[in-house]
Formats: C-alpha cells, sequence, structure tokens
C-alpha cells in the first residue's frame, strides 16, 4: 500500500537550509529560515532562560501528567502577556490551552473551528506565512485568500483587503497577524486595525489572530495593541501564540490557543471541545518551555531581564535594516530599497526577481527563499559588505 504514495516536495525553506549545511563556502549567508540570530550568527539562549531553566531544576518536584491545557500558570501569564489590562475583563470569556509551537495552537484552532462550523472558510493574507494554508487545509477547511501586500508599492492593499473583507460570510474565519507579518513585514496601524474590529461586528467573521513574534516588532505592548482592541470590539475570536521567537525557545514547542466566546457559559463548552480536539491529537502538551515561561513571567526580575534580551533583539534587527538599506543605496543600485525600513519584525522582501535569488545562491552562496523573503537577522556587520556587493551585482 504505501508503494502508492506520491512524493510530496520537501518544503521550500527546510529545503533549503539543508542546502545551506552543504554548501561549503565559508562566505555562505542563510537569509532563509525564520530564526533570530546574533551579530555572530548564533541563535542563543536568552540568559533569563538559563536562569529559568535553573531554578526549575532546583525546585521541581513532580513529574506527573500536567493536564490537557498543560501548564494552567502558564496559560494565566500568557493571557496576561496577549491581553494586557483586558485580560480582567474578558476573564469570564477566555480559555487556553498550552499547544506544541504556535503551529501546534493552529492546528488545534483549525480543528476547534472544523468543529465549530465545517462549512467554515478560512481567509489569509495574500501573502501569508505558507503553512497556514495546509495547516487549515489539513482539517478540511477551506482556504481562502484576500488581498495584503502592495508587491508594486511595497506598502498595504488596505482599501482592496477592507473591500473582500466586507464580503466575507457570517461564520468565516478571517486570519490576522498580530505583529510582523511573515513575510512581507508590513503590519497594520492602529486605525486600521480599528477598522477592522468594527467590520468584524458589523459582517460577524471570526477573527484568529496569529502572534508569533510579539515584542519583535515594536513593543510587546504595541505588538498585541491591535488584538486587544479586537477583543474588546469583537464577541468571539482566536488568539494562537507562540513563545518559540520572542524566548527563543524554538526547540521547545511550546505557544498556546486561546478561544475567546460571547459568555462564560459558551466558553465553558468551547473549553470542553478545545480539551477534546487537544486529547485527539496528542493528548497533552510538553512541560518544559512552558515551566522555563511560567517561572520568567512569575519573576519581576527574570521578566525584566527578558524585556531587556527581546528589546537587544529588536534594536538589532531594526538597526539592521536602516543599514542594509545605506549599504545597498550607496553601491549605486538604481533600485529604491528605503521601503525596507518601514517593515518590522525579522522579514522582509527584498523584491528581487527569482532569477537574481538564484544567481546569489549560486555564484555568492546566500541563500533567499523563492519569495525574496530574507531573514534580516541573518545579515551582521561581517558580511555585510559581502551581501550587499552580492545583492548590488545581481540586479544590476
Ligand atoms: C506567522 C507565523 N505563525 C506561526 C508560526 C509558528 O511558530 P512555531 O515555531 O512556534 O510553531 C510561525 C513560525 O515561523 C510564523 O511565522
Amino acid at each position: 500500500m504505501f508503494a502508492n504514495l506520491k512524493p510530496l516536495p520537501t518544503d521550500p525553506i527546510l529545503g533549503l537550509m539543508a542546502k545551506y549545511r552543504q554548501d561549503t563556502n565559508p562566505n555562505k549567508i542563510d537569509l532563509g529560515v525564520g530564526v533570530y540570530k546574533t551579530e555572530q550568527g548564533d541563535t542563543p539562549i536568552l540568559s533569563c532562560v538559563k536562569k529559568a531553566e535553573a531554578f526549575r531544576l532546583e525546585n521541581e518536584t513532580s513529574k506527573s501528567y500536567i493536564g490537557l491545557a498543560g501548564d494552567l500558570g502558564f496559560c494565566a501569564k500568557m493571557e496576561s502577556l496577549l491581553l494586557g489590562e483586558h485580560k480582567a475583563l474578558l476573564e469570564n470569556r477566555v480559555r487556553t490551552a498550552q499547544a506544541p509551537g504556535g503551529t501546534g495552537a493552529l492546528r488545534v484552532a483549525a480543528e476547534f473551528i472544523a468543529k465549530a462550523n465545517p462549512n467554515a472558510s478560512v481567509w489569509v493574507t495574500t501573502p501569508t506565512w505558507a503553512n497556514h494554508i495546509g495547516l487549515f487545509s489539513a482539517a478540511g477547511l477551506t482556504v481562502k485568500e484576500y488581498p495584503y501586500y502592495d508587491y508594486e508599492n511595497k506598502g498595504l492593499l488596505f482599501d482592496e483587503m477592507m473591500a473582500t473583507l466586507k464580503t466575507v460570510p457570517k461564520g468565516d474565519i478571517v486570519l490576522l497577524h498580530a505583529c510582523c507579518h511573515n513575510p512581507s513585514g508590513m503590519d497594520l496601524n492602529a486605525e486600521q486595525w480599528q477598522q477592522v474590529a468594527d467590520l468584524a461586528k458589523e459582517v460577524g467573521f471570526t477573527p484568529l489572530i496569529d502572534i508569533a513574534y510579539q515584542g519583535f516588532g515594536t513593543s510587546l505592548e504595541q505588538d498585541a495593541a491591535g488584538l486587544r482592541l479586537l477583543a474588546e470590539t469583537v464577541d468571539e475570536m482566536i488568539i494562537c501564540s507562540s513563545c518559540s521567537k520572542n524566548f527563543g525557545l524554538y526547540r521547545e514547542r511550546i505557544g498556546a490557543c486561546s478561544i475567546i466566546s460571547e459568555s462564560s457559559a459558551v466558553a465553558d463548552v468551547a473549553n470542553s471541545v478545545l480539551l477534546s480536539v487537544v486529547r485527539s491529537i496528542y493528548s497533552m502538551p510538553p512541560a518544559h518551555g512552558a515551566a522555563i515561561v511560567d517561572t520568567i513571567l512569575g519573576s519581576e526580575e527574570l521578566t525584566a531581564e527578558w524585556h531587556q534580551e527581546l528589546a537587544e533583539m529588536r534594536n538589532r534587527i531594526n538597526g539592521l535594516r536602516s543599514t542594509i538599506v545605506e549599504a545597498l543605496h550607496s553601491r549605486g543600485v538604481a533600485q529604491d530599497f528605503s521601503f525596507i525600513e518601514k517593515q518590522h519584525g525579522m522579514f522582509s522582501f527584498l523584491s528581487i526577481t527569482p532569477e537574481q535569488i538564484e544567481r546569489l545562491q549560486k555564484e555568492y552562496s546566500i541563500y533567499i527563499v523563492g519569495s525574496s523573503r530574507v531573514n534580516v537577522a541573518g545579515v551582521s556587520q561581517a558580511n555585510l559588505d559581502y551581501f550587499a556587493d552580492a545583492v548590488a551585482t545581481v540586479i544590476k
């Protein structure tokens, strides 16, 4: 029976990583995978994480089951991180389950939606993180797209986006990136978030917020501002969060799925469905990452240290945006790259052609995914000139 299987293409980003690893060029640069990197090219273990780990080893007393929703202390702290002051108001209506990474949270949300409304379509931005499409399709849901990024003018297609969202049927889901839109780096401003919230209320679609980069855009608070605005406006919504990037805990697989319902009674029913979904996929989430996040957010000192480390990562990325623009412009390229400075988070489209991307890989060992999305954090003072020379040469 297995011989009947047809091979499927490898994930483009994971395939690119494998190629990069095999490349023996000492000047090679990986701008593909979306993980934070330091000036030395490492993905660091944050010092607040190391301290939380030591504290946990010292104080942990039990290795028993943690339950379907995972670590309840972690869940409550994530709700505070996401909802801020709104948590108190929404307390009766929100239920959170810890999940294996942002991806796990999204997959749980997909199965949850399929149970609430099997005919729901999930509307995603064009473009979006490629895995969104696979994740929702895998739960049997239809995935539709709405305009978002303007490749030509390097901005948002906000009017077109709103025009499409006006046509979304009641009961459908609209997925929004809370901040640091992957792959474009372009986010909604406060006024635009308000318009989306009002429209959700008017039309009756359910927003699903994917927040995988909180703290990497402007600040922890600012990056959740749109989400909070929605939460205070609509009756129900879903939030899928990830601690992979902002705590540097990628491999621990740690995130959460939060469901906000219209009332406390509905929230209890929704929670029973949420936990039943969890039970049938992976039963219980891994404990380790959640315990570390719980320890950090439970300690004023470690939280302050985390804020500091997060700000350093964010500042390095924002600094790099300007540095890259300057380096390209100083090489006399005809193209204007100043749009890069308007973007948030790790990602940017470089607006170069697939042929130029291929040349960068073949001739310079610079690895960029085919959509021209680059991970800005992969550039460093050490490789900046090599990178800018190569880009300037291939786009001439
Ligand atoms: C937009 C978006 N959502 C969700 C995720 C998933 O995060 P995790 O690594 O925690 O599964 C990612 C990771 O790349 C992402 O970019």
